[in-house]
C-alpha cells in the first residue's frame, strides 16, 4: 500500500529528465546518511527509537496539564514551535469552543511589546502551564518571553509555579538546562543529535501536540512507516529521493523558487514548517531554492496572476489529501437568485478539488513545472508520514547541492548583530 504519491506535470523544457542519472549520487548519499555519526542525524531513526516510557511520560504530563490548566503556553521559535503548530493546525478542528478543552498557544516567537502585554493580560482569569522549548537554551525571543512568563507564573502561583513549568531542552547541555536543574522544573530531553528543525518527533513537538488532543501514537506510527518505506536505496522506489532529485533538477535548470501550494487552509503551518526546514537546510554558500508557499484558492486571487504569467522563476509543488473527513454541501435555492443552482449537487470539497485540477492545468499551460504530492487521508498517521517524508527529502536534497543540511551558520550573523546592538549603552532609534 502506498501512503504517499508523487507525480509531475512537466513541459518540454524538462521532458528529457532521466532519474537514473542520479542513481549513483543518491546511493552514495543514502549510505552516507546511514553511516555518519558525527552529524545531527538522530531524527532519522527517532520514530523507531523513542521508547514506550518516553511516550507514556508525555501522555501523563499532557493529562496533568489538561486537568489543571485552561491554556498551555508553548514558548519557542523556529524549529521549537513550527512543527507542533503545523500539526495542531492541520488536525485540531477550527472554530471549536475552548470552554471544554485546553487552548495550546504558541508564544515567544516575536519581540513585539504589545503582543506580550496582551498575552499576559489575557491570562488573568485563566489557569496556565508553561512549556518552554529551546534546543540551545539561549534564543533571545524564547528567553525573554520565558522571563516574563516565569515572573507572571510566580505572581500567580507562588511556590507552586515551578510545578507548572516544563522545560524541553538539549539532553546534555545549555543554559536552560542549568536553570531547570537549579529551579527544580521538570525537564523533557531533546536528543543531542537532533537539530531544531528536525525535532518535531521528539518531546519538542509531541507534548504540545498531545495536549492539543491529537493522537501522538498515530503520528509516530505514520512516521515509523515512513522510516521504513523511505529507507529504500533504489531511487525509483523511494518517493522522498525522487522528490529531492526533481527539486535538484529543476534548480539546475534555472528555477529558483519552489512554491508549496495547498487547497486546505489548515495546512498553512505545514507550509511554514517546510519553509524553515528547506530554507535553513539548503540556503547557504549562495545556493538553494527559495521556499515559498501559497494557500489556495485564497491566494489565487492575489498571487495567481504572478504564478501564471510573471517571471518564470518558480515551480509549484501541490500538497493534497485524497480523503477528507469533513465536508459541506451547498443548499438548493428555489429562487436561484445567486445563479448557483448548477453547483447544488456538489459539495465544497468537490468544488475545491476541481478548482485544484483547474489550477494545475492552467499553471502547467502557463509553463510552470508541477510536482504533486498526494496522501491518502488527512489524519495523524499520514501527517506523521508526510513530515518525515519532507525531512528525509530535505536532507537528501541538501546533500545533492553539496551543502550541510544540519547547520545554519547564516543565522548567527544577525544574532550577533542584534546582540552587539543590544549591548550598546545608547538606545538605537
Ligand atoms: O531551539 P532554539 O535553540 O531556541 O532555536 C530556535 C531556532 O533558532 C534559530 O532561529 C535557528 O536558526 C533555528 O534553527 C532554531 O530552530
Amino acid at each position: 500500500m502506498t501512503h504517499l504519491n508523487l507525480s509531475t506535470k512537466f513541459n518540454e523544457r524538462l521532458f528529457d529528465m532521466d532519474f537514473m542519472n542520479f542513481g549513483h549520487s543518491i546511493s552514495l548519499i543514502h549510505h552516507h546518511l546511514e553511516e555518519v555519526e558525527d552529524e545531527l542525524t538522530g531524527w532519522l531513526k527517532q520514530p523507531l527509537n523513542i521508547t514506550a516510557e518516553e511516550v507514556d511520560e508525555i501522555h501523563n504530563l499532557s493529562d496533568e496539564i489538561k486537568e489543571n490548566a485552561d491554556v498551555l503556553l508553548v514558548i519557542g521559535i523556529g524549529g521549537s514551535y513550527l512543527g507542533a503548530k503545523a500539526v495542531q493546525e492541520a488536525l485540531a478542528p477550527n472554530f471549536t469552543k475552548k470552554e471544554n478543552g485546553i487552548e495550546v498557544l504558541f508564544v515567544g516567537h516575536n519581540l513585539s511589546g504589545s503582543y506580550m502585554k496582551r498575552l499576559v493580560e489575557s491570562l488573568h482569569n485563566r489557569d496556565f502551564y508553561v512549556n518552554v522549548i529551546s534546543k540551545s537554551g539561549t534564543t533571545l525571543e524564547t528567553s525573554i518571553a520565558f522571563r516574563v512568563l516565569r515572573h507572571y507564573s510566580i505572581e500567580r502561583y507562588g511556590q507552586n509555579a515551578k510545578n507548572r513549568i516544563i522545560v524541553t531542552t538539549d539532553s546534555e547541555k545549555g543554559l536552560l538546562k542549568e536553570i531547570a536543574l537549579a529551579q527544580g522544573y521538570r525537564m523533557l530531553d531533546i536528543p543531542s543529535n537532533i537539530g531544531g528543525r528536525y525535532s518535531l518527533l521528539t518531546p519538542v513537538g509531541l507534548l504540545p501536540i498531545s495536549v492539543a488532543g491529537i493522537n501522538i501514537t498515530e503520528i509516530l506510527r505514520g512516521a515509523c512507516q515512513a522510516v521504513i518505506d523511505l529507507n529504500e536505496e533504489d531511487l525509483e522506489k523511494n518517493e522522498a529521493y525522487r522528490y529531492a532529485v526533481l527539486r535538484y533538477e529543476l534548480y539546475s535548470r534555472g528555477y529558483q523558487v519552489e512554491l508549496l501550494a495547498s487547497f486546505e487552509p489548515c495546512l498553512s503551518y505545514i507550509h511554514e514548517w517546510w519553509k524553515q526546514l528547506f530554507g535553513e537546510s539548503e540556503g547557504k554558500e549562495k545556493k538553494g531554492l527559495f521556499p515559498a508557499s501559497v494557500n489556495y484558492s485564497t491566494d489565487l486571487h492575489s498571487l495567481g496572476q504572478y504564478v501564471q504569467e510573471g517571471n518564470p522563476l518558480l515551480f509549484e509543488t501541490f500538497l493534497s489529501f485524497k480523503h477528507l473527513s469533513e465536508d459541506c454541501h451547498l443548499p438548493f435555492n428555489e429562487l436561484d437568485d445567486d445563479q448557483l443552482n448548477y453547483l447544488s449537487h456538489r459539495s465544497f470539497n468537490d468544488i475545491n478539488h476541481i478548482s485544484e485540477q483547474g489550477t494545475v492545468l492552467a499553471h502547467f499551460e502557463g509553463g510552470v513545472p508541477i510536482i504533486q504530492i498526494e496522501l491518502e487521508r488527512l489524519d495523524a498517521f499520514h501527517i506523521g508520514y508526510l513530515l518525515y517524508f519532507f525531512m528525509k527529502a530535505c536532507a537528501i536534497s541538501a546533500y545533492l547541492q553539496d551543502v550541510n543540511p544540519f547547520d545554519q551558520p547564516g543565522v548567527e550573523a544577525y544574532k550577533t548583530k542584534i546582540r552587539d546592538l543590544l549591548n550598546e549603552k545608547t538606545i538605537v532609534s
